[in-house]
């Protein structure tokens, strides 16, 4: 699903810069990434879902060559086969809960909004227990009820790899382990892959694989 080779990638301006000699995931594979903070954890997780493009070396994902892809292309590519959860969940603020969680049919990137995916993205909004706050706006909703809005929305396009970046950082530890599981299920029956930051080691016996960002990236 993800063969990294020698990837390099540096912020403009000359700030940061990663290096990544080798990262292979296999499809269906859920793996766990920890590492220290600031180190290129949430940079590898943009390259990955061709947010950002590496400045050399290959990388292949879900059968793409993201060197090779134009902006608008990657673009496509991420709408198609990606479901990110980000970090500070990038949630839009003008639109409730459940708008956010069909953003992805919003933007207009070939992905049909039907009565089906309406249904899904309901079942998975009650499935994460926040059915009754679908009305409500980003501001109106907790740190937690944000969290749970972002993940339904990278669940609900059925995509075959799920990006997730402390996707449980913000929920108390029953929720953390209900939200897992839910994302692992729902990985299971879509055959999806999970890469998935965490610094929440107690999470790690439930990945396949665990991978130390020190021992992935080469030193600069
Ligand atoms: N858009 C950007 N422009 C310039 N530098 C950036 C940008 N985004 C991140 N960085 C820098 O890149 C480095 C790596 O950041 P990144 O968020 O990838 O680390 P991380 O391992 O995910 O950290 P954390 O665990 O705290 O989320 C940091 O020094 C950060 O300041």
């Amino acid at each position: 699903m993800i063969a990294a080779r020698d990837l390099s990638f540096a912020y403009p301006g000359g700030g940061f810069a990663l290096k990544v000699p080798a990262l292979d995931v296999a499809p269906s594979e859920r793996v766990g990434v920890i590492g220290p903070s600031g180190t290129g954890k949430t940079t590898l997780l943009n390259l990955v879902a061709g947010m950002v493009r590496a400045d050399a070396g290959a990388l292949t994902v879900a059968g793409s060559d993201l060197a090779t892809l134009d902006d608008a292309a990657r673009r496509r590519f991420r709408a198609t086969h990606v479901g990110f959860i980000f970090q500070n969940f990038a949630l839009v603020d003008y639109l409730n809960a459940y708008e956010n969680i069909l953003y992805p049919y919003r933007v207009g990137l070939g992905l049909r909004l039907d009565a089906q995916v309406r249904d899904r993205a309901r079942a998975l909004a009650e499935a994460c227990g926040i059915a009754h706050r679908l009305k409500s706006h980003p501001a109106a909703l907790s740190g937690g009820e944000q969290q749970r809005v972002a993940i339904c929305r990278a669940l609900v396009t059925q995509p075959k790899l799920i990006l997730a970046d402390e996707a449980t950082g913000n929920l108390d530890p029953e929720t953390k382990e209900a939200i897992l599981d839910l994302l692992f299920d729902r990985a299971s029956d879509m055959q999806a892959t999970v890469l998935a930051v965490t610094h929440d080691h107690d999470l790690l016996p439930r990945f396949d694989r665990v991978i130390d960002f020190a021992t992935l990236r080469q030193p600069a």
